[in-house]
């Protein structure tokens, strides 16, 4: 029977989601001392064109920085990973305040934003529709982010934030790199089996979590927190923030670290 995945906690979502299976869920707590160093895992390779940049748009939950895909031309390949998989986009989770906002955490440790950048299974599917319903379908690269010096690459997204305030706007971005939000380390990380954290939440990812941050400024981050969950025509407006799910069982799943 599928199992019931209650995140009453999370004002976005209204009543129960149903989880298929329910046992492979994200995000997680990483228990770096359970984590299984593997020393088949490769160094992780991705290959990024920035003219695949497309455009940035609010959907209402995060911002996404959106690539085309219809290409190989900006790739993920190596890591835990046995296929090419294509960047579809990448988006953030972060807090309303600078205590708490990431998605996974290590040793209970929370970050105040998190970076996921999306990746489908190319080699085996034709586009994201269908790889996010499949178990090997998807690969996502999660990146802390902590309060700290400007970051100089965010900024160009930044910048753009204000247009896209409200709910489903959408402004033309192009010529972004998403490499330069990769922390200088991309070779240790931790991997592990688990799902889309916003619904339709399938357990479709490979994710791949760097043990390396990068920083972003204090002023960076809350122009995140001036955007909205809410469209333009909506009376009572809404900051988007805390727009994180909470940290689901392990369901006696291996971490694996690609470092010792
Ligand atoms: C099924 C299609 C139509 N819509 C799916 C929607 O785009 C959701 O895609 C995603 C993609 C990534 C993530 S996360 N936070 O796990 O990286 C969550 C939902
Ligand atoms: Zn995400």
């Amino acid at each position: 029977s599928s199992k019931y995945v209650l995140s009453a906690l999370h004002p976005m979502w209204q009543g129960p989601l149903v989880a298929p299976g329910g046992n492979r869920q994200s995000p997680i707590d990483i228990r770096v001392r359970k984590s299984v160093f593997d020393p088949h895992l490769k160094p992780l390779t991705p290959d990024y064109d920035p003219g695949t940049c497309s455009q940035i748009w609010n959907n209402g939950y995060s911002f996404l920085v959106e690539y085309d895909d219809t290409t190989d031309k900006s790739i993920l390949k190596g890591g835990p990973l046995e296929d090419n998989f294509r960047l579809c986009q990448f988006h953030f989770h972060w807090g309303e305040s600078n205590a708490w906002g990431s998605e996974h955490t290590v040793d209970r440790r929370l970050f105040p934003a998190e970076l996921h950048m999306v990746h489908w299974n190319s080699n085996k599917y034709s586009r994201f529709e269908e790889a996010v319903m499949e178990e090997n379908g998807l690969a996502v690269i999660g990146v802390f982010l902590k309060i700290g010096k400007r970051h100089e690459g965010l900024q160009k997204l930044v910048d753009v934030l204000p247009a896209v305030r409200h709910k489903d706007s959408v402004v033309e971005f192009t010529r972004f790199d998403p490499a330069s939000l990769l922390p200088a380390n991309i070779d240790d990380y931790w991997t592990y089996a688990g799902s889309l954290t916003t619904p339709p939440l399938t357990e479709a990812v490979t994710w791949i979590i760097m043990k390396q941050h990068i920083e972003v400024s204090h002023d960076q981050l809350a122009v995140f927190r001036s955007l909205l969950f809410t469209s333009a025509e909506e009376e009572v407006q809404k900051s988007m923030v805390n727009n994180f799910r909470v940290q689901q069982p392990l369901r006696g799943r291996t971490v694996r670290s690609s470092f010792t």
